[in-house]
């Protein structure tokens, strides 16, 4: 007989035993989705010069003061400068400086004025500016650090690189990126009735979509899988794979083979390697069957054979400890609140993890479940972008309650594990109900 403990205490088990990964560096082209893993702080500030947002005239706006339309200014255009070339004779009162979108402000110079708004003549060989209006100090002038100033953390480490972080690294000059490197995780299917992608349909077997499934929910975590052949039910066979899997990988996964069956051998195989076991049963649906155990430090995840089973137990289990080597601080999924778009009338004494579809309706998120709910599903994944939490008792849920969801795209995540408020929120719910 197993005992099943609560999932909180599983997580709790998991997380134990993770460490933060290593470093490497990558080409700045190959950082998106890389987590950093230093701080990107400015080393100058942006811009470092003070430069225009238009083109223009530099001007001094004091030579502007008494300008209105009867009255127009003229400046002395003393040349013209574009965006990467600078004016280093500076201007006096009553003269300018063409300018184009980006290029340094002269000095002497103290605003800038549109194109559009101003007149260009020439007047005894010389060219001229006409100006109808008053200009005031600072008019168009992009100060300097008015973006990014000099010692300031842009980006905290653990931060996952997007577009933008590849932009305010390109900005300040690092060709390359240190990032952390993918934690290798090593994927294992078991079953004898197991066939290759590539294989055609045999009596009574099924192709591996579990290798597959968990080779995507891999990289969605930011680690890097890694394929080992196929097992069969076969002790020896699963004992030596995973033996392997351990002196490459930096997480051993397998699935199936993990409940209790007679060809059930990895609960066996843990014990032959002399693994510590954490647990062999958690009181969740699906997944109850999955296991952890650990081996000189390093955590082997038994994941379900059952396709619904074996995907909760990685995004519940082995999402975060891959996000911890990662360095991430918010290693669990998101929580938000949806209305439940289903009866579950039948009680549980397991917590439920329901896959759903968020939809928004009239700015509500809903939740509705997807296709069946039963653990050796696997269309229910499909459509599927959250999981319900519905907390384990004697009691059913009716549609329309305020539920909480796990968030399966969100990339932000969440930095703690509370399963409690889920219980709060809905027990706060009944009583209002009923009082
Ligand atoms: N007497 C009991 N029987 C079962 C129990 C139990 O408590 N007592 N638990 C059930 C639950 S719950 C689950 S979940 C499954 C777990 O089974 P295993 O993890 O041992 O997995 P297998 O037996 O190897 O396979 C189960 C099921 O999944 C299919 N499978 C396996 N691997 C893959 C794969 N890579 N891709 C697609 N499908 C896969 C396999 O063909 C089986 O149909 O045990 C229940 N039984
Ligand atoms: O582990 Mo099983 O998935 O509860 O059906
Ligand atoms: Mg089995």
């Amino acid at each position: 007989m197993r005992k099943p403990i609560k999932v909180e205490e599983a997580i709790r088990k998991v997380m134990e035993w993770t460490r933060t990964g290593r470093q490497e560096t990558v080409p700045i082209k190959e950082s998106l989705n890389r987590v950093l893993a230093k701080d990107l702080t400015a080393t100058n500030d942006v811009p470092w010069f003070k430069r225009s947002p238009y083109d223009g005239y530099a001007i001094f706006s004091g030579s502007t003061a008494e300008a209105n339309a009867d009255h127009p200014v003229l400046l002395e255009v003393l040349g013209t400068i574009g965006a990467g070339y600078t004016w280093d004779e500076g201007i006096k009162p009553d003269q300018a400086v063409k300018i184009m979108t980006g290029a340094a402000i002269p000095d002497g110079a103290d605003a800038v004025i549109m194109v559009e708004l101003t007149k260009e003549l020439e007047k005894d060989g010389k060219i001229y500016v006409q100006i109808k209006r008053k200009v005031e100090k600072g008019e168009n002038i992009v100060e300097i650090g008015e973006d990014m100033k000099k010692g300031e953390i842009l980006v905290p480490k653990g931060t996952t690189v997007n577009p933008g972080v590849m932009a305010t690294l390109a900005t300040f000059g690092y060709q390359d990126v240190p990032v952390m490197k993918k934690p290798k995780a090593a994927i294992i299917a078991t079953g004898s009735e197991l066939l290759e992608v590539d294989e055609p349909l045999e009596k009574g077997k099924i192709r591996n979509s579990n290798a597959y499934m968990l080779w995507g929910q891999v990289i969605r975590a930011g680690g890097e899988p890694v394929f080992y052949r196929l097992v069969k039910d076969d002790f020896n066979e699963t004992y030596e794979a995973v033996k392997r899997a351990l002196g490459e990988a930096d997480i051993v996964m397998t699935t199936g083979g993990v409940s209790v069956g007679d060809f059930d051998y990895i609960p066996k195989v843990y014990e032959k390697l002399g693994a510590e076991l954490l647990f062999n049963k958690v009181a969740m649906r699906p997944g109850s069957v999955t296991s952890a155990a650990v081996l000189a430090g390093k955590i082997l995840f038994g994941l379900s054979g059952n396709p619904s089973a074996c995907y909760v137990g990685f995004e519940l289990f082995v999402r975060p400890y891959l996000k911890t080597m990662l360095g991430h601080r918010n290693v669990y999924l998101k929580r938000a609140q949806a209305t439940l778009g289903e009866d579950f009338p039948k009680p549980n004494p397991f917590t439920r993890f329901v896959r759903a579809k968020l939809s928004y309706e009239a700015g509500v998120i809903h939740a509705g479940p997807v296709r069946m709910d039963k653990s050796n599903i696997v269309s229910s994944l499909i459509e599927a972008n959250a999981l319900i939490v519905l907390p384990g008792g004697s009691r059913g849920f009716t549609k329309g309650l305020q539920v909480d969801v796990l968030l399966l795209e969100d990339e932000e995540g969440a930095p703690e594990w509370d399963e409690n408020i889920t219980d709060r929120r809905l027990q706060r719910q009944r009583e209002n109900h009923f009082s």
